[in-house]
C-alpha cells in the first residue's frame, strides 16, 4: 500500500496501490504510519514520497470517497496533510505520470516537488462535482494567485511539468532516474529551515485584487457552465485563501461538504463511470459477443472517403493517433481547401511529422491497400450505396468499410456490398477532431469482429465509443426528432426562438435548438425530409395538408423557411450571414457548364427537372470534377441567410431577425394558433420530456443497451450539461420516472396529435412495477 525502505538518512515511502495508486483509507493509514515511522528515527533526516509503478497518486479513490468508506477515507486525508504539513523532516514529492487531485495536494503540502518532464499535475474535481477538498482551494492560490488559482481549478485542466516549474508548483525538473534524483535531492537539503517551504505559511499574492478578480470570473463561469454548482463553489473556496490558512481550511471542508452531498456530484462521479463503462460493450441481440470475446482487426491506416467538413475532421482525428491515412475526394478545389485544414490544425498541435502520414488523392485505386475506409460522402442513400460498390471492388476483402451517415440505413449500404460483415456504422460529431463520441452502428450483418474493431479505432482516436442499434438516426438523432418538433411547436403557440434557446440555454446546454439548426445549417434537416417525402423542394406534397404529415402533427415552419432560401449559418470559417444578403429572397443559384460555358438557373433546373440530390449526383457521376468544383462554387457564393437569427458580420452572436418573426406571426395567424405566453419551464419539459421519452423508446427497442449509453451520447455528442448526468440519469435520478409519465401524460392529453409525447410503453411499465433504468441492460428481457 505505501512501501517503506531507507536510502541511507532519506526514508522513500512509495504509494503502491495499482493501477492509479489512488488513495484509499488503507493506502492512507499506510502513509501516516510511514510518516510517523520516519518521524520517529533520528537516523532519517528527509523522506521522499513517489508512486511506485506508472504513476503517482491520481487522487482520492473515488468507490470509497462516494460510499460507506468516505468518512474514514476523509479522516486519513487529514490526518497525512497534518504529519505533511508539521513535519521537522524535509518532505520531497517525486512526481511522474499523473499527480491529479489529492496526489497533486499531497505534493502540495509538501516542501519539495520534483516532476519528470512528462509529468502532468491537475486537480480536476470539479469534473466531478466536487472541489480540491485536501487544501487545494488553500495552497494552490498561495502559488500562483487567485486568478490563476480560479483558471485552474474551475476548468481542472492538466499542468504539464514544463508549465508547473513556471508557475513554481515544482522546484525541479528531473532528467534521469526520478527515484534516485529525489534521494539525492533530499539529501541535499536536510538540515535546511522549513517554514518558508510551507506553501501554507505563504499569503496570496494578489490577494487585494480577489473580489475584482471573483466577479469577474463568476460571469464568465455563469455564462460557461450555467446550472452547475461546483466551479462556483470552488471560486468561494478560492476566494477563501486570503483568510488565515487554517480558518480558509475550515471553508474548504464546509464547502466540500456541500459538494459531496449534492446530486450533482453523484451525476458527475456517473458520468466518470459511464464514460469508462460503454467500453465494456456487448451486442444488444447476442450478449455472448462483447468486448472481452470479440478480437478486433488491428487497423494501422484508413482510408477517408469524401474531404468535407467531416471527412477532414476525421483525418485531423485519425493523422493524431498516428494512424495513416488515404484521404479521397472527387472534387479537387474542396480536397485542397481540406489539405490546408488539416495542415493548420495540426501545425497548431505541432504534429508537422503527422502530415507525413497523410495521402490524399482523387483516384479511388489508391484505397486498395488500407485496413479499413470511412466515407464521408453526401447524406444521400442512393451516393453512399454507389461508393459502398466501389469500395467493395477496389478495396482488399478484409477491409472494413465504415459510413459516417447521420441516420441512414447501414443494412441498405451493407447490402451494395458482398461483404456486409465487414460495414459498420462510425456516426463522428461536428467538429470531428473535437467532439469525443463515436457512435458505433452495427448492422444485421455486421460480424462481431467488425463491432470490435471500430470500439477500439474509438480508443485508439481518444474517443469515447458507443455501440448502437442501427434505425433512422440511430440513438442521437434519432431522439432529437422530438425534441426539434416540440420546439417548433412552441413557436407556433406563441413563443419566439430566442425564447425556446433561451430557456434550454438556461437548463445548461451550450446552445438551443434553433441557434443550433442556425449553425449546422437549416438544409441539413429539409434535405433528410425531403428524402423521407415529408416535403419537396416546391412545398408540402400534393393533397398534403399543410400541418399533418401521415397522421401526426407537422410544422412546416422551417421547410417555408428553406424554400425562401434561409438555409442557416453555414458551419465553415468565416460564413456569417450578412442582413443585405439575408433580406434578398429573390436571389438565385446559378450553375454554369465548364463546356460550353452556360449558365442555369438552378431553381427552374430544380422545378423542371430533378431534386437537387439527383442533380448533384448526375453531376458527381459525370466524373467531371472540374464540373463539380463549378457546381459547389455557385452554391456556396449563394448567400444562405439564417432560419431564424441575424448574425452582424463578424459576430457569431444571434439576434432576432424581424423577417423571421413577422413570418412566424403570420403563418399563426393564417393556421389559427392563438399566441399565449409559455413559460421557460414548460419549454425545457416539453422539449426535453419528448427527447427522453424517444430514449425509452430507443431502449424497448434494444437499439441502445443500456440507459448509460444514451446518456454517454447526448453528454459527448450533444453537449448535455454534464452536472445533470445525462438525460435518463436526470430523469430518473433528479425528476423521477414517475413524474416524468405524469407531465407526459398532461402533455399529451392537451396534444393529442403530438406522438411523441405519449409515454412510451417501457416508461409506464417501469413506473408501474418500480423498475430503474440501471438495472436495465443488465438483463436480457429487453433485448
Ligand atoms: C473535507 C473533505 C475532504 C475531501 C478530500 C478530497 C480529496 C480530493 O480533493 C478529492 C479527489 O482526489 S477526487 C479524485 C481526483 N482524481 C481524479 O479525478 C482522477 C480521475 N481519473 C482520471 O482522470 C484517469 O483515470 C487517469 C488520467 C488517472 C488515468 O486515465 P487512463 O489511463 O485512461 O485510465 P482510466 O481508464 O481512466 O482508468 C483506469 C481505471 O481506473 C478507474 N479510476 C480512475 N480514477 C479513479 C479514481 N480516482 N478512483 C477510483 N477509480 C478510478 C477507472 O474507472 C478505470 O476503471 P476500469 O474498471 O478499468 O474501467
Ligand atoms: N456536418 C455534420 O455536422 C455531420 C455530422 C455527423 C455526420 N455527418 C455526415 O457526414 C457525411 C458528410 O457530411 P459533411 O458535412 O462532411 O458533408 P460535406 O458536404 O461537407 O462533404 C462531403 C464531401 O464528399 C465529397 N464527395 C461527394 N461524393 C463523393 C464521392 N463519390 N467520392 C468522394 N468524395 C465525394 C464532396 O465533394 C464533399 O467534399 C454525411 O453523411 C453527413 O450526414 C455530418
Amino acid at each position: 500500500m505505501a512501501e517503506y525502505s531507507t536510502y541511507g538518512s532519506v526514508a522513500v515511502l512509495q504509494v503502491n496501490n495499482p493501477p492509479l495508486n489512488t488513495f484509499t483509507r488503507h493506502v492512507l493509514q499506510a502513509l501516516v504510519s510511514g510518516l510517523e515511522r520516519a518521524q520517529r528515527d533520528p537516523a532519517v533526516r528527509s523522506i521522499v514520497i513517489a508512486g511506485k509503478g506508472p504513476t503517482f497518486p491520481a487522487g482520492a479513490d473515488l468507490e470509497e470517497l462516494l460510499g460507506t468508506a468516505a468518512a474514514p477515507l476523509l479522516s486519513n486525508l487529514r490526518m497525512v496533510d497534518k504529519h505533511v504539513d508539521t513535519c521537522q523532516k524535509p518532505i520531497v514529492c517525486a512526481i511522474h505520470g499523473t499527480a491529479l487531485g489529492g496526489g497533486f495536494e499531497l505534493a502540495l503540502a509538501s516542501h519539495y516537488r520534483l516532476a519528470v518532464p512528462s509529468a502532468t499535475l491537475s486537480l480536476p474535481e470539479v469534473h466531478l462535482g466536487m472541489l480540491p477538498g485536501a487544501g487545494g482551494t488553500q495552497r494552490l492560490p498561495r502559488v500562483v494567485g487567485v486568478k490563476s488559482a480560479i483558471q485552474l481549478i474551475t476548468s481542472g485542466q492538466d499542468i504539464k511539468a514544463q508549465q508547473a516549474l513556471t508557475l513554481g508548483l515544482v522546484d525541479k525538473i528531473v532528467q534521469g532516474d526520478l527515484l534516485k534524483e529525489a534521494v539525492s535531492f533530499a539529501r541535499s537539503v536536510e538540515g535546511r529551515p522549513l517554514e518558508d517551504r510551507r506553501i501554507s505559511q505563504r499569503t496570496v499574492p494578489d490577494a487585494d485584487k480577489v473580489d475584482e478578480v471573483v466577479e469577474a470570473t463568476r460571469k464568465t463561469i455563469l455564462r460557461k457552465a450555467r446550472g452547475a454548482i461546483a466551479p462556483l463553489t470552488c471560486v468561494q473556496a478560492i476566494q477563501a485563501s486570503v483568510l488565515p490558512f487554517a480558518a480558509g481550511m475550515a471553508r474548504e471542508a464546509d464547502l466540500m461538504t456541500y459538494l459531496m452531498t449534492s446530486w450533482q456530484a453523484a451525476a458527475q462521479q456517473y458520468v466518470f463511470f459511464s464514460e469508462r463503462e460503454v467500453r465494456q460493450w456487448s451486442h444488444p441481440r447476442d450478449k455472448h459477443i462483447n468486448f472481452r470475446t470479440a478480437k478486433p482487426t488491428v487497423i494501422k491506416s484508413v482510408g477517408v472517403v469524401g474531404a468535407g467538413t467531416m471527412g477532414a475532421g476525421i483525418t485531423i482525428s485519425l493523422l493524431q493517433a498516428g494512424l495513416k491515412v488515404v484521404l479521397l475526394e472527387v472534387n479537387k478545389k474542396q480536397l485542397d481547401k481540406a489539405i490546408a485544414v488539416i495542415q493548420k490544425t495540426l501545425r497548431q498541435k505541432s504534429a508537422s511529422q503527422k502530415m507525413s502520414q497523410l495521402t490524399t488523392t482523387m483516384d479511388y485505386s489508391q484505397l486498395s491497400d488500407v485496413d479499413m475506409v470511412i466515407e464521408a460522402v453526401f447524406e444521400n442513400l442512393r451516393l453512399k450505396k454507389e461508393v459502398f460498390r466501389k469500395l467493395d471492388v477496389i478495396t482488399k476483402p478484409q477491409a472494413v468499410l465504415a459510413s459516417n451517415t447521420s441516420g441512414l440505413d447501414i443494412d441498405k449500404i451493407a447490402a451494395a456490398t458482398k461483404r456486409p460483415d465487414k460495414v459498420v456504422g462510425t456516426h463522428f460529431f461536428s467538429p470531428a477532431n473535437v467532439m469525443r463520441l463515436l457512435e458505433n452502428i452495427y448492422g444485421k450483418k455486421t460480424s462481431a469482429e467488425t463491432v470490435a474493431t471500430v470500439m477500439q479505432l474509438a480508443t485508439t482516436i481518444g474517443k469515447v465509443g458507443v455501440l448502437v442499434g442501427n434505425c433512422a438516426g440511430f440513438v442521437g438523432n434519432r431522439m432529437l426528432g422530438p425534441y426539434r418538433s416540440e420546439a417548433l411547436f412552441l413557436l407556433e403557440e406563441g413563443v419566439d426562438p430566442q425564447d425556446v434557446d433561451r430557456a434550454i440555454e438556461e437548463f445548461g446546454f451550450p446552445m438551443g435548438p434553433f441557434r443550433m439548426t442556425d449553425l449546422a445549417g437549416n438544409d441539413i434537416g429539409w434535405r433528410r425530409r425531403i428524402e423521407a417525402r415529408l416535403t419537396t423542394e416546391h412545398g408540402p406534397p400534393p393533397d398534403t395538408p399543410a400541418l399533418y404529415r401521415r397522421g401526426d402533427r407537422y410544422c412546416p415552419l422551417p421547410d417555408m423557411l428553406c424554400l425562401q432560401g434561409r438555409l442557416g449559418q453555414k458551419t465553415g470559417a468565416g460564413c456569417m450571414m450578412l442582413q443585405e444578403a439575408k433580406d434578398d429572397l429573390t436571389e438565385n443559384i446559378y450553375i454554369r457548364f465548364r463546356t460550353d460555358g452556360s449558365v442555369f438557373d438552378l431553381r427552374r433546373l430544380l422545378a423542371h427537372t430533378k431534386t437537387l440530390e439527383e442533380l448533384i449526383l448526375d453531376l458527381l457521376f459525370a466524373d467531371d470534377c472540374a464540373l463539380l468544383a463549378h457546381t459547389e462554387a455557385a452554391l456556396m457564393s449563394h448567400h444562405a441567410p439564417s432560419m431564424c437569427n441575424r448574425y452582424d458580420p463578424g459576430s457569431r452572436t444571434a439576434l432576432p431577425d424581424p423577417v423571421v418573426l413577422q413570418m412566424i406571426q403570420d403563418y399563426r395567424q393564417e393556421h389559427g394558433f392563438k399566441k399565449r405566453t409559455i413559460s421557460s419551464q414548460e419549454i425545457v419539459e416539453r422539449c426535453l420530456y419528448s427527447l427522453i421519452n424517444e430514449g425509452f423508446h430507443v431502449l424497448d427497442e434494444g437499439i441502445a443497451s443500456r440507459a448509460l449509453d444514451i446518456d454517454v451520447i447526448y453528454l459527448f455528442g450533444y453537449g448535455w450539461p454534464r452536472h445533470t448526468g445525462g438525460p435518463m440519469y436526470y430523469v430518473e435520478r433528479v425528476i423521477g420516472l414517475e413524474k416524468l409519465l405524469r407531465s407526459l401524460e398532461t402533455y399529451s392529453a392537451r396534444y393529442p396529435n403530438h406522438s411523441h409525447l405519449q409515454p412510451s410503453p417501457l416508461l409506464r411499465d417501469m413506473v408501474a412495477k418500480g423498475g430503474s433504468l440501471a438495472a436495465l441492460g443488465t438483463t436480457d428481457s429487453k433485448l
